[in-house]
């Protein structure tokens, strides 16, 4: 693979941009199922996984602690799970990177704490600064031991000296992310006790991932109560292997919608799952607010015997942006939207170039993402010359786009940051990204499928 020039120039299309996009699987789908199938009762088969840092800091932590996987196909991978009894680890313990993953960082820990031995925690520099005390002290309090440096400031890094765990009832905090609470439900069946975990903060962030958690786990055949608001009984018993494909990443996909909308085009996605637990099947209801068309067509079976069947699992979801009388794409005023999480980014991107108002709220956990994303957005924004007001937990933008410029714009080893400067860059003239290689976390891939979306230059199928 080429390396992308850095700063890149964002490309910049001489029209709207009209294409079709096939996104790679989910990051939050591949690193449950990663973890389910590494706990489970026999050899799982998943198809469709994503191969990117965050998917192969996940693979490389689950061989450390004793899994077995492998690539047996382009895209597939079988897992043999952790021999019963646990790893034999060496005596020195191992070492996991969490790089600047959430899913490994937090995922892992409750993994680790199964094992007999000392597993060690480190990750990037940004990496230090996100937080983990709520998931270090429900370890804590399960009867595990958890030392290092980290142990004291609810930071990586920290060890874990697993075997003690037993399981029961635990509080825990989770307002900072929601991913503490599903790293402790996915190891929560191999507790001898099983977990009852009671949320005593305020709202959970991101509550879709949670429910993305329950579905798996359920999928996997074990029993999960969350009849209780902000309680999750999960019973302990075996996890069924699994033989499955992973849904492409719907907030990845996000970024190549938003294309549609900023340039007044149209953007299709094949492989659309008609239901989802990803929290990227919003752009449906927020892309609508900005003006823009989604059309959901399911695909017709290909395995029909009538020819007139149609598969209702999935589908092409296609958002069509439109123009004004003047030729220039009409981006609406959103007015507020609330909770996007993961998704606040692009659809920052999108308030930035609107006709009028927008603000993003509900998003005060954004700041222990992979950078504070709300300094950063409205740092970055400015940066093109865009007043955007930073509030605890919101952003507020002005819209109109007019008097927004070129400018270098930082990513803080950000992917998401990245891909926001590369919508605000099919808009605006002259913006470059420093280290759009930072993509690499989700979608290493993503600098030839935009400029291909952008130029057209890879034919229909970006
Ligand atoms: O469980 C997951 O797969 C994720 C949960 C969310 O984390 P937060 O609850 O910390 O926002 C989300 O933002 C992240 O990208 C992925
Ligand atoms: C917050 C994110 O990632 P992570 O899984 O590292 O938390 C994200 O991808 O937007």
């Amino acid at each position: 693979m080429t390396h992308p020039a850095d700063p890149w120039p964002a490309p910049r299309p001489n029209g709207p941009v009209h294409g079709t996009v096939r996104v790679p699987g989910s990051k939050s789908l591949t690193n449950r199922y990663l973890v389910l199938a590494a706990l489970a009762e026999g050899p799982s088969r998943l198809r469709g996984v994503l191969d990117s840092r965050d998917s192969r800091l996940m693979v490389q932590a689950l061989t450390a602690l004793g899994a077995s996987i492998s690539q047996v196909a382009p895209g597939t991978v079988e897992v043999v799970p952790v021999p019963d009894g646990g790893p034999r680890l060496p005596a020195d313990g191992v070492t996991i990177d969490c790089g600047l993953a959430g899913t490994v960082m937090r995922f892992v820990p409750p993994v680790a704490a199964l094992a007999s031995g000392a597993v060690h925690f480190t990750g990037d520099e940004a990496a230090l600064a996100r937080p983990m005390g709520p998931v270090l002290e429900a370890l804590a309090a399960l009867g595990v031991r958890v030392d290092g440096p980290g142990a004291e400031t609810g930071t990586l890094p920290f060890t874990i000296h697993g075997g003690g765990a037993d399981g029961g009832r635990v509080e825990v905090d989770a307002s900072g992310s929601s991913q503490f609470i599903s790293g402790l439900l996915l190891a929560a069946p191999r507790l001898r006790r099983g977990l009852h975990l009671v949320h005593t903060g305020a709202s959970v962030p991101s509550p879709e991932h949670i429910g993305m958690t329950v579905a798996v786990l359920r999928r996997c055949g074990v029993t999960v109560d969350d009849s209780v608001p902000g309680q999750w009984r999960v019973s302990p018993g075996p996890i069924r292997s699994l033989d499955t494909a992973v849904e492409p990443d719907l907030s990845n996909a996000g970024p190549f919608l938003a294309a549609a909308v900023a340039t007044g085009g149209t953007v299709s996605v094949p492989d659309w799952p008609a239901e989802t637990t990803q929290i990227g099947d919003r752009w449906r209801s927020i892309l609508p607010a900005f003006g823009a068309t989604v059309e959901f067509s399911p695909v017709p079976s290909a395995s029909g015997t009538t020819g007139t069947e149609t598969r209702t699992d999935t589908g092409t979801l296609t958002v069509s942006g439109s123009l004004d009388e003047d030729g220039r794409p009409r981006i609406t005023a959103p007015g507020d939207l609330d909770g996007t999480a993961e998704l606040a980014p692009t659809a920052a991107a999108l308030c930035l170039l609107a006709d009028g108002p927008g603000r993003l709220t509900g998003i005060g956990h954004l700041r222990g993402h992979e950078t504070d994303r709300l300094t950063a957005l409205a740092t970055e924004s400015g940066r093109l010359g865009g007043q955007v007001e930073e509030g605890p937990d919101s952003l507020s933008f002005p819209g109109g786009r007019d008097h927004l410029h070129g400018a270098t714009l930082q990513t803080y080893e950000d992917h998401r940051m990245a891909t926001f400067a590369a919508v605000l860059g099919l808009a605006v003239p002259g913006v470059l990204v420093r280290d759009i290689a930072t993509t690499a976390k989700t979608m290493p891939d993503f600098p030839r499928m935009w400029t291909g979306l952008v130029d057209g230059s890879d034919g229909p199928d970006a």
